[in-house]
């Protein structure tokens, strides 16, 4: 991993990016009161209570079983055994996708253009999705690719939209922390450390869902204009 210091290196660690990514949301969140730091010193990982509404969760999640396949066939064998929920974009042309997408960049302030479609995600019991970085590691055949749409993932913000009635905490596994599933709530953490390297401590899995169902948007966001 090169350090960025000498500029005859490239960069191709995205170390740079990561850490000026990092640096801008710090500095947003920091003068948000309703932006709690969760209390580590190895992951930079943010909470925001209410950061949807009841209705907007709850048209959010329509959203999400409109694209999902309902047939248990599909989620078997659309399932690799790592993630193991329904997966999918929901339409980003949609103006309430793209309300709370706008909000999530303002939140964040990150560029707009940094950031991937939403994500939404349903676990139904028994589904998960096991422990992982979100950041692309070197030795992956994907990792070129991804290096040149858009560069690292440098953040993640994540917002719950149900009550999870058994099972379904977001475990950072390295680090101890487990959080329950809050409807509204946004996560939001910093796939780097301070200096722009990342960060292995981010290790992180959806736990499997004993008993109701679990339902998530994700976005990540990029060092780059992601294409
Ligand atoms: O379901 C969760 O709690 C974690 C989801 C996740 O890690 C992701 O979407 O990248
Ligand atoms: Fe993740």
């Amino acid at each position: 991993m090169t350090t960025g210091t000498n500029s005859e290196i490239p960069d191709n660690a995205d170390q740079s990016g990561l850490k000026r990514v990092g640096r801008k949301v710090r500095e947003r969140l920091a003068a948000n009161p309703a932006a709690y730091k969760v209390p580590s010193e190895e992951v930079e990982l943010y909470a925001i209570g209410d950061f949807m509404t009841p209705a907007e969760c709850a048209k959010m999640m329509e959203l999400i079983d409109a694209t999902a396949k309902p047939s248990r066939v599909f989620d078997l064998e659309y399932s690799d055994g790592y993630r193991t929920s329904y997966s999918g974009d929901v339409d980003p042309h949609d103006p309430f996708v793209k309300k709370i997408n706008r909000r999530i960049d303002d939140l964040l302030d990150i560029k707009p253009e940094y950031g991937e479609t939403i994500q939404g995600q349903r676990y139904m019991p028994g589904q998960e999705f096991q422990a992982h970085h979100d950041w692309f590691h070197p030795d992956t055949s994907y990792w070129e690719l991804e290096m040149k749409r858009g560069g690292q993932r440098s953040y993640t913000a994540m917002v719950f939209l149900n009550e999870v009635a058994a099972g379904g905490t977001t475990d950072f596994t390295d680090i101890g922390l487990s959080i329950d599933p809050k409807p509204g709530v946004l996560l939001a953490w910093n796939n780097a450390d301070p200096e722009g390297i990342t960060n292995l401590k981010t290790m992180h899995a959806g736990r499997p869902v004993l008993q109701g169902s679990k339902y998530i948007i994700t976005k990540w966001y990029r060092t780059k204009k992601w294409f």
